[in-house]
């Protein structure tokens, strides 16, 4: 059981992790974050009723916070991983599992700014967590104990799906459900601007649209659910729909999807260089 946890970073990420984490039986008590402006760690303190610190005003911030944790979560961009880990190396325990959510940031760049065998796993998670139907994917370090690995799971059981991957998945992960949110946050935002196509005013526009993906969605959370079956029973043969998949099909959706699955993954591949590259 997780008995205090420090969030260090804690922005669109951190935030959804947090969230979903306190709706399960984690006491707001048991949670530090930290992060930058002081406006943030006002709000953050204010919406959970956690204790949140900012290093614009308490310059050792993710050092105290990391004091006691058994889990510390990395919420910060890729650039700024191994300057934090450095930093907090000195406070840290060395039982202490450090999970860093960064893309692009490898097990081995971790573990060469921590500690030597300090506890590390690799998350790649999603916004979807926030509201408890997130989806995760872990690896852990070779230092890592299945004690430590199940704090891990434990972050993000009560939000989500939890698989554990090979490292080397962890860009195509990235690639898919990592960013993935925001192609469907797009198509959702393509669906609203076609709608006004037609002459729908806004506020219609955005409604049907909204509705349209968040109900799709929420029936392919049904048990058995299949895409491909449920848009079979969508499509009447001869009718709209058939239209509008022939349509898409003629002008390559479904590799324009790929190719911005390779575009995610690639840009992950590139960040991993240039981190070591310094
Ligand atoms: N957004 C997403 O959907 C996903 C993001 N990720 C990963 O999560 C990480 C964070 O991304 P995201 O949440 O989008 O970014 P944000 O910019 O929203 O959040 C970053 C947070 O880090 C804080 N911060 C920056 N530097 C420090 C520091 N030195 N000490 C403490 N806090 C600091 C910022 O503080 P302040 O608010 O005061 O500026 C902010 O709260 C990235 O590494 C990203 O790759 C992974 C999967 C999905
Ligand atoms: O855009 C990014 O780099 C991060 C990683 C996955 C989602 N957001």
């Amino acid at each position: 059981m997780i008995k205090r946890i420090a969030f260090l970073g804690c922005g669109s990420m951190g935030e959804a992790i947090l969230a979903g984490l306190l709706g399960s039986e984690l006491s707001p008590s048991a949670v530090v974050s930290t992060v930058r402006r002081v406006e943030r760690a006002e709000e953050l303190a204010h919406r959970y009723g956690i204790t949140a610190l900012a290093g614009a005003e308490e310059p050792d911030a993710n050092s105290l916070a990391v004091q006691g944790a058994d889990v510390v979560i990395l919420g910060v961009k890729p650039i700024g991983i191994a300057g934090l880990c450095r930093e907090i190396s000195p406070t840290l325990d060395a039982r202490t599992v450090v999970v860093s959510v960064a893309a692009a940031v490898s097990l081995s760049q971790l573990s060469s700014a921590l500690p030597p065998g300090q506890p590390v796993v690799r998350a790649m998670p999603n916004t979807p967590l926030k509201v408890r139907r997130g989806v995760v994917a872990l690896s852990a370090g070779p230092t890592t104990t299945a004690q430590q690995q199940a704090l891990a799971h434990e972050v993000f059981v009560s939000s989500g799906v939890v698989l554990d991957v090979p490292e080397d998945a962890q860009n195509a992960v990235s690639a898919i459900s990592g960013s993935g949110p925001a192609y469907v946050f797009y198509f959702a935002e393509a669906l609203a601007a076609a709608a006004e196509e037609f002459g729908l005013d806004e506020d219609t526009a955005r409604i049907l649209a909204r509705e349209t993906v968040a109900g799709g969605g929420l029936m392919l959370t049904q048990p058995g659910a299949d895409p491909a079956v449920l848009r079979r029973g969508v499509s009447s043969p001869g009718g709209t729909t058939e239209a509008a998949i022939a349509a898409f099909q003629a002008q390559g959706l479904a590799g324009i999807i790929a190719a911005g699955a390779q575009a995610a993954a690639a840009r992950a591949a590139a960040i991993t260089e240039e981190l070591s590259a310094g």
